[in-house]
């Protein structure tokens, strides 16, 4: 039975309490103060991959979308990535923490070293972006129904535990929490008015557990080649390389 708006509003915000990467040990340990400067470099490599695919994959839905409407509404996300007028966009804010953290930025922005579940976990959401009904295409961008909270606790938690962070460097992350409740309300709409069977709306749930999938695929490779066993694989970011001497700049 097609379950009412509110059951099914419940139903996948169980899912972000089920599933989110806020539950990821690797993100307990960052935003704890117990990563190894090396440890939070590779998260910054690694994570930069997904940040280079978000406005690709905004791209992608908005090739097949044929209401203007909604490619209106849409493409303010490419604009907060790739930046627009006075507004550097999200992705040189994430360099800017790749500068912080002591990294080569044309190393980062080359996507080089990222790990290969990294980049399987990131193709596989824009792939099915670009391939899967458009309902389930936004149903699997409401993960950032979660995202508000995470990023608040990384800010706080990477200001009292490291000494890289500040205003600067965290810009990326207190930029994200004025633009991701804009999109999120629009997405959330989007899918409750649209999602009317329960066919829809098992398949909105399955889509946003599989981009919850996606998002925790990518810190158990994380966790597997910097934490435990510590098993980098071939190709993947060796710490000791790519690094700033940042004494001599400081
Ligand atoms: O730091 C995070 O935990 C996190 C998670 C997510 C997410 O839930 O997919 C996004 C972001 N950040 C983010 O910064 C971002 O721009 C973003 C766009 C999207 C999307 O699916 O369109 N998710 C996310």
């Amino acid at each position: 039975m097609t379950a009412s708006r509110e059951e099914f509003e419940a139903r996948l915000r169980q899912i972000g309490a089920d599933r989110y990467h806020d539950k990821h040990p690797f993100h307990h340990m960052l935003h704890g103060g117990e990563c190894t400067p090396a440890q939070v470099r590779a998260w910054v490599i690694n994570r930069f991959y997904y940040q280079a695919s978000i406005p690709m994959k905004d791209a992608a839905f908005m090739s097949r979308v044929e209401d203007p409407a909604l490619r209106r509404e849409w493409r303010s996300r490419i604009e907060d990535h790739d930046g627009h007028g006075e507004n550097e966009g999200g992705i040189e804010r994430w360099l800017r923490l790749a500068d912080a953290v002591g990294l080569d930025r044309s190393y980062v922005a080359s996507k080089q070293g990222v790990l290969p579940a990294t980049k399987f976990a990131v193709d596989a959401y824009v792939r099915f972006v670009r391939e899967k009904p458009l309902l389930e295409a936004v149903a699997a961008s409401l993960t950032e129904l979660f995202a508000p909270k995470i990023h608040a606790d990384r800010i706080k938690g990477l200001l009292a535990n490291y000494d890289f962070a500040n205003d600067r460097s965290m810009s990326y992350f207190q930029r994200r929490l004025n633009e991701a409740p804009k999109d999120v309300a629009f997405g959330l709409k989007y899918v409750l008015d649209n999602a009317d069977t329960q066919e829809k709306q098992d398949a909105c749930a399955a889509a946003l557990e599989f981009k919850t999938d996606v998002l925790w695929s990518q810190l158990d490779a994380l966790y597997s080649a910097y934490v435990a066993p510590g098993r980098i694989p071939p190709g993947g970011w060796q710490p000791g390389t790519y690094e700033l001497d940042l004494r001599a700049t400081a």
